[in-house]
């Protein structure tokens, strides 16, 4: 069995990648995800200017997931853009993905202006759903904010797009987000980003100090909710929108729940930050024995074809 994957025109070796924020914070931890098992990497969401981030403690492991109110800490834009130019000329046969948003909606206007008169030939992936800048809701919950912003976004942006999304919890939630994603030519839309707004307990304290306490929530806690997101948009979007599944991957079954929900690609955050990149060979590989004991020679052979009862 083969886990290649495309996402748009592009071809990757692996169905699997790091999920934004999770090794890929600079050129070190995102050489480690090149050097991996990995098919491609998405870079940590880059602002127009570089951030600190929220006061620390901001990250905390539980038994069962994460919790994080990192606060969108990144080296800036330029610092990504810079290193991903060079990686085309280093690595020219394979495709990465910069992940941006502004801190206004007129920077993020500049800032995939920016991309757009650059050399960069890989996918945007715009985060539309960061739970944890205190006084800035997540963008994609505001959907007439959300399809003002695509519209003005594709008047400019030619290059391959896709948007980072936050769960949705309602039937006509999916509905109204879908028939706003199915108005644009979207490359792909990702699904999940963590849970907003988790609050994680310890003995008699929370676990992380920003926003006392609350954060976004990953790991074995979401996937029932990526699932349902990934395959809910399956059923709703243009099959020329493709759908990347996020949320919850510990093993190979839980990426081959992904692909059959949906997804052409599946991405890993909590699982990477405890283990490491050697996550993404234990994961191949355990999709790979549920494959070849299936039959499955590709992942098309299975994508979206959860049966209903
Ligand atoms: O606090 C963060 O940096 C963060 N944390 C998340 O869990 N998702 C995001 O999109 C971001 Cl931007």
């Amino acid at each position: 069995a083969t886990t290649k994957t495309h996402i748009g025109n592009f071809e990757f070796e692996n169905c699997f990648m790091n999920a934004a924020g999770v090794y890929c914070y600079d050129r070190n931890e995102l050489e480690q995800v090149i050097n991996s098992q990995a098919g491609t990497f998405v870079t940590k969401t880059a602002t127009l200017q570089s951030r600190p981030g929220n006061p620390e403690p901001r990250y905390h492991d539980t038994a069962l997931g994460s919790i994080n109110s990192m606060g969108l800490p990144n080296l800036g834009f330029d610092y990504y853009l810079e290193y991903l130019l060079e990686l085309q000329k280093t690595h020219p046969d394979r495709t990465f993905f910069f992940s941006l948003v502004g801190m206004s909606t007129e920077d993020t206007h500049t800032l995939l202006k920016k991309v757009q008169e650059s050399d960069f030939n890989g996918i945007t992936e715009l985060n539309l759903s960061c739970p944890n800048v205190p006084g800035k809701p997540q963008i994609a919950y505001d959907l007439e904010t959300t399809e003002k912003l695509l519209t003005d976004i594709f008047s400019y942006f030619k290059k391959p797009l896709g948007v980072k999304l936050p769960p949705y919890f309602d039937i006509v939630h999916f509905d109204q987000a879908a028939a706003v994603f199915n108005k644009f030519p979207l490359t792909f839309i990702n699904c999940v980003n963590s849970i907003g707004n988790g609050l994680v307990v310890e003995d008699e304290s929370v676990v992380i100090k920003p926003k006392n306490g609350f954060g976004g929530i990953g790991g074995e806690y979401i996937k029932p909710t990526a699932l349902a997101n990934v395959h809910a948009f399956y059923q709703r979007l243009n099959p020329s929108i493709q759908i990347i599944g996020t949320g919850g991957v510990l093993t190979g079954q839980d990426a081959f729940e992904h692909i059959l929900c949906g997804a052409s690609m599946v991405q890993i955050g909590t699982t990477l930050h405890k283990e490491g990149p050697a996550a993404f060979e234990r994961i191949t590989n355990e999709l790979k024995a549920i494959m070849n004991k299936k039959g499955y020679k590709t992942i098309e052979d299975f994508r979206g074809k959860l049966k209903y009862l």
